[in-house]
């Protein structure tokens, strides 16, 4: 019993890494992603370290009946695109039997490839989903709305400017105006081939049909978020620290916001992370992540200097006297 559980976790644990492997060399060399390459052979290693000796030796080639076996349809593919799909399908098959068998005699195993497993609908959704995470990768700059009277004009002036993501973030106004709000703002966004999240509220985002939402630490586990949203949706996480960095990957987060960077009133009560931060999140961080708190465009080269390659803002853009100049400024900055 035991011999062929090993069995099965040997032959999984093989064909995960195998594929793996294939989609970490399209993001090397097809797409020139290091991060997303990086962010396969950070899970492969993982993989490797769950592959220990007694597994392996319970390989048994020969008398395994699976060998042969192959479906018409692996035999050829007609795109990258269908070549991708095919593997990630595999890696995500196998962490599932992995998951299941692994529970029968290594319980670490369940959970590690439960949220290895997440991880790969995430870079599928890199990899292959719509124009939508396309967008969210090629953002530079991600404004963060606040209440004003004239949210609609200032919005509209920065997607003039060339802003590609925005956040609706009300955090008081009556949820029957925030919802023609929100319905206004996807509206808008979508004229310019922006792409629209909603901050907190997954019931906002599902009602208007927004591309994703943003959560706290203290909202429901990404894996909810995306069930009731769809994997195609996008789901973002704050972040102060590595380890909420690390959970948010491990959950499957399509990008995290790092910081704050700076004291700032628009988050009273949060203390900095400060641009160390920064560094940590350009040399760790495989999925987009955005500088947020106190950025502006005195200090951005600071935040740029420190490996910040995307920034989040609120007062920048919602107090500017010219949205659309201060957007292209920071676009200028961000390269
Ligand atoms: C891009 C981005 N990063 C961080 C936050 C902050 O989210 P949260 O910690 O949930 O705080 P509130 O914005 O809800 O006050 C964000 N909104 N966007
Ligand atoms: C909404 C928000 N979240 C932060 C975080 O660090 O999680 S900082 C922040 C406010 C950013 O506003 P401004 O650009 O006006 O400083
Ligand atoms: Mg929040």
């Amino acid at each position: 019993m035991q011999q062929a559980i090993y069995r099965i976790l040997d032959a999984n644990l093989d064909r995960a890494r195998e594929g793996l492997r294939i989609i970490e060399e399209w993001c090397r060399f097809g797409l020139n992603n290091p991060s997303l390459a990086e962010e396969c052979k950070k899970m492969r290693q993982e993989l490797a370290v769950l592959h220990t000796w007694e597994i392996r030796q319970a390989r048994d080639t020969p008398s395994d009946v699976g060998t042969e076996l192959s479906h018409p349809r692996e035999e050829t593919r007609d795109s990258i695109e269908s070549l991708l799909q095919a593997n990630l399908a595999r890696i995500q098959e196998a962490l599932r039997v992995l998951e299941e068998y692994g529970k029968l005699c290594l319980p670490e195993m369940g959970g590690v490839c439960k949220s290895l497993r997440y991880r790969v609908y995430t870079l599928e959704s890199h990899l292959l989903n719509s124009d939508r995470h396309k967008k969210l990768y090629r953002s530079s700059l991600y404004l963060v709305t606040s209440s004003s009277e004239n949210l609609l004009a200032i919005v509209d002036d920065a997607l003039r400017g060339g802003l590609t993501l925005v956040q609706y973030r009300d955090k008081s106004t009556d949820d029957n105006i925030r919802l023609v709000k929100a319905q206004q703002l996807c509206k808008l966004c979508h004229d310019y081939g922006a792409l629209l999240l909603v901050n907190d509220r997954v019931d906002l985002a599902l009602a208007v049909d927004a591309d994703g939402v943003h959560l706290g630490q203290q909202d429901i586990p990404i894996a909810l978020a995306k069930e009731i949203l769809g994997n195609h949706k996008i789901v973002g996480r704050s972040t102060t620290n590595p380890d909420e960095m690390q959970n948010a990957i491990a959950e499957g987060a399509d990008y995290i916001g790092v910081g704050p960077v700076y004291k700032t009133p628009t988050k009273p009560g949060k203390e900095p992370a400060g641009l160390e931060y920064i560094e940590y999140a350009a040399q760790n961080c495989p999925i987009p992540w955005f500088a947020i708190g106190g950025v502006n465009l005195t200090n951005i080269n600071y935040v740029v200097a420190a490996g910040g390659q995307r920034v989040a803002v609120v007062r920048s853009i919602m107090e500017s006297e010219q949205p659309s100049v201060t957007v292209r400024q920071f676009l200028g900055c961000l390269g």
